[in-house]
């Protein structure tokens, strides 16, 4: 049976090992650029019956009572107020990758409907990116590449100075998951490893990677060459860097990004680039995504934007897939749910 058929077309309900119903799903949609991936959905078959947000609005009747999960995808579906009214069995929400600002967990939860993320399967990748940030940045890989291509190439010494990433002072906002991979690969650089968590200091991996905890974040920016953010966004989170923060950065410091976009103040981070109050930025997420094209962001030598792209890579997604699907199942079953993500 191909994933194109739809429940409707399908000779009978699909059962599982053990010969029960296999639960109904709701997905966006398959394939195209925000679907699910079509090579997972052989998998996903297995365990699931799914339906698409196109089959559900067409067969909401039969559908309503059957979806007990949403497998979301790259934030889609959105789900809001009506769409949980109108699936009164839902038990279950798995959002793919680590961020749960797309989610509102207070509403989920007067709905009595459990939420799950993948922050394990994101984190290896996310942290090799926010280094291939610092290293692209510092080295001004893109700038290179871009003369390198251009039709007046000429080279001489005493161009393409960098700074250097060995040895240098890496200060980790938020050192979760990723931020502590990221101390990992940052410490084979020789780096001085500054980290500041609001709310947790965590002895144990602080001396596994040699990290020195800062209290206040204000020490880390004023000591750190690469300041690289990875914390969640949370209403503590909004605008974390704003002037103020800039302003305590070194003027030789670069900026990277691998959290949120808004945790950035961006007006103030346009600003303190113009104004060499930083030397740089290298940001994987911005607000909006995609910048609008004349932001000036977009024109900057010192900024390097990548399209959100940290953890993409196709072992990660599949990783995520088999994390949501594990999830998904244990909730259905009144289990421990892997990776809950609690209120
Ligand atoms: O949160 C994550 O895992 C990534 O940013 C993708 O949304």
């Amino acid at each position: 049976m191909s994933y194109q058929q739809t429940w409707k077309e399908r000779a009978g309900p699909e059962r599982g090992m053990e010969g029960q119903e296999l639960p109904y799903v709701l997905i966006d949609s398959i394939g195209g650029k925000h679907g699910v991936f079509e090579d997972h959905v052989e998998f996903l078959k297995k365990h699931f019956q799914l339906s698409t947000m196109k089959e559900y609005l067409e067969n909401k009747k039969f559908l309503s009572e059957k979806i007990r999960a949403i497998y979301m995808w790259y934030h889609k579906p959105v789900i809001n107020e009506g769409l949980l009214q109108s699936l009164p069995n839902l038990k279950i929400v798995a959002s793919s990758g680590v961020g749960i600002d797309h989610l509102d967990l207070k509403l989920l939860s007067s709905y009595g409907v459990k939420v799950s993320n993948t922050p394990f399967a994101v984190s290896t990748d996310t942290a090799d990116f926010g280094m291939t940030l610092m290293l692209a940045s510092s080295r001004r890989l893109v700038e290179g590449y871009q003369m390198a291509i251009s039709p007046n190439r000429e080279y001489f010494p005493a161009d393409w100075l960098g700074a250097e990433v060995s040895g240098a002072t890496l200060g980790i906002v938020g050192m979760g998951t990723i931020g502590y991979k990221v101390a990992e690969r940052a410490k084979a650089f020789e780096m001085k490893i500054l980290y500041h968590n609001r709310n947790q200091r965590n002895k144990e991996e602080e001396s596994a990677v040699g990290a020195i905890f800062c209290k206040k974040i204000d020490d880390l920016l004023q000591q750190s060459d690469f300041v690289l953010l990875s914390v969640s966004l949370t209403p503590q989170t909004h605008k974390l860097i704003g002037k103020r923060e800039l302003e305590l950065m070194k003027p030789t410091a670069t900026l990277i990004n691998i959290s949120r976009g808004l945790v950035v103040d961006q007006d103030a981070l346009v600003e303190a680039l113009q104004n060499k109050v930083i030397k740089a930025a290298a940001l994987d997420v911005t607000h909006p995504e995609p910048l609008p094209r004349d932001h000036p962001l977009l024109k900057m030598k010192n900024v390097i934007i990548t399209p959100h792209m940290a953890s993409a890579t196709k072992k990660t997604r599949r990783l995520m897939m088999e994390n949501m699907t594990e999830s998904i199942e244990a909730g259905l079953r009144g289990l421990p749910i892997p990776n809950e993500v609690l209120l």
